[in-house]
């Protein structure tokens, strides 16, 4: 008997495009959902959109957090309860989105999900990236019930941002060979389409590198759709595997170490052109994926991130060890080697 099964979860309603973030009280009386939410976000997002997403909300309260952790997913519960807030709203960056996703999922309330910057694939995805201690979590939680990605508020968001945006679903070239090696050699659970979407997602962001410009509303058109699709392969694997490979390890790891991190997407980008020499050697495709990033204006070089090179080092020799996932980290990367693949690509 064929008793293999699967359970695709996906949001309901996305919203891309100008002016949308007036549009969340309609997509959201859409769901049906009833009674009010908490507004979940962080300082600079609430100052630019937290005013015009309360307007659409009568009573809902706000709670601002700072950084990705455990504490606060606590802080966000016990704010809804206190609150009584039937679902939560996410305003901002990647860090918001993941803990009213996961805080969601513990209170067994629904969220929706109102991205201020296309910097990350998290925006969709059932995941939720969490650091704690000496490793960093991949959480799986329900994805939003509606997206509403307003591209004036993107495109008006430090380009950097939207840079970092990019160089995640460059990365997912990567990403898609650690999983493909880690089905060869560990028989790990592979899912074609995930990763051929995720690959294609990464395809069509670099054939569409011409358009990707500070100052032109359509690149965070063209960038929060690269997003969304990829988010959609990590729920269709079910895993962050088709858009986290080794160069998310190295990023998880600089996020841990470095004096003061880069952007996620800055990082695993960089990560990416060092991996991509691991798996393909000096002829490989590595320049491919830093003409790429440098196409769209993202870092290649440790300078460029703002991180000396002994920490790129470092984090390259001890990635491995950030999470049981192989990769083709395997069981490590000796200093030599590090310095070697690092020299040799240009970034340190
Ligand atoms: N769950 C998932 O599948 C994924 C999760 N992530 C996680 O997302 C996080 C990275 O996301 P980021 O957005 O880089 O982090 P973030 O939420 O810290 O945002 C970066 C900075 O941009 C600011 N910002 C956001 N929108 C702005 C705007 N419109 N104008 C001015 N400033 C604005 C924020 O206040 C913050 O200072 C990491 O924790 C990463 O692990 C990343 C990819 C996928
Ligand atoms: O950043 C992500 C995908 O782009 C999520 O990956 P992680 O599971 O490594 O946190
Ligand atoms: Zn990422």
């Amino acid at each position: 008997m064929f008793a293999k099964s699967t359970w695709i979860k996906l949001p309901r309603n996305v919203l891309v495009g100008h002016g949308v973030l007036d549009d969340v009280g309609t997509a959201v009386a859409e769901l049906s959902l009833g009674g009010t939410p908490l507004l979940v976000t962080s300082p600079s997002p609430n100052e630019l959109a937290g005013d015009r997403l309360r307007a659409q909300f009568d009573g809902a309260e706000t709670v601002t957090v700072d950084s990705a952790s455990f504490g606060a997913v606590a802080e966000i519960v016990e704010a809804a309860e206190d609150a009584g807030a039937t679902f939560l709203v996410a305003l901002g960056g990647g860090k918001p989105i993941d803990l009213a996703k996961m805080a969601a999922d513990e209170l067994g309330v629904g969220f929706v999900s109102v991205p201020t910057a296309a910097s990350h694939d998290g925006i969709v995805s059932g995941r939720s990236s969490i650091p704690e201690g000496d490793t960093r979590h991949s959480v799986a939680a329900d994805p939003p019930l509606a997206v509403i990605a307003d591209t004036e508020i993107m495109a008006n968001a430090p380009w950097d941002l939207t840079t970092a945006g990019c160089a995640d679903i460059i990365s997912n070239y990567t990403a898609v060979k650690d999983w493909r090696l880690a089905r060869r050699l560990k028989n790990v659970e592979y899912s074609e389409y995930a990763g051929a979407l995720s690959e294609m997602t990464a395809e069509m962001l670099v054939d569409n590198a011409d358009s990707i410009k500070q100052g032109l509303e359509e690149s965070s058109w063209i960038v929060s759709k690269a997003l969304v699709s990829s988010g959609v392969a990590m729920s269709i694997a079910g895993s962050s595997r088709p858009a986290s490979g080794a160069e998310h390890l190295f990023s998880h790891q600089l996020d841990r170490i470095a004096e003061s991190p880069a952007l996620h997407g800055h990082q695993v980008g960089v990560g990416s052109i060092l991996t991509e020499f691991l798996h393909t050697g000096e002829n490989g495709q590595w320049r491919a994926i830093r003409d790429a990033l440098e196409a769209i204006g993202a870092p290649t070089t440790a300078t460029e991130l703002g991180i000396d090179d002994e920490t790129v080092i470092e984090a390259l020799t001890t990635a491995h060890t950030i999470r049981d996932r192989y990769t083709i980290l395997g069981d490590g990367v000796n200093e030599d080697a590090a310095i070697e693949v690092a020299s040799f690509t240009g970034v340190i």
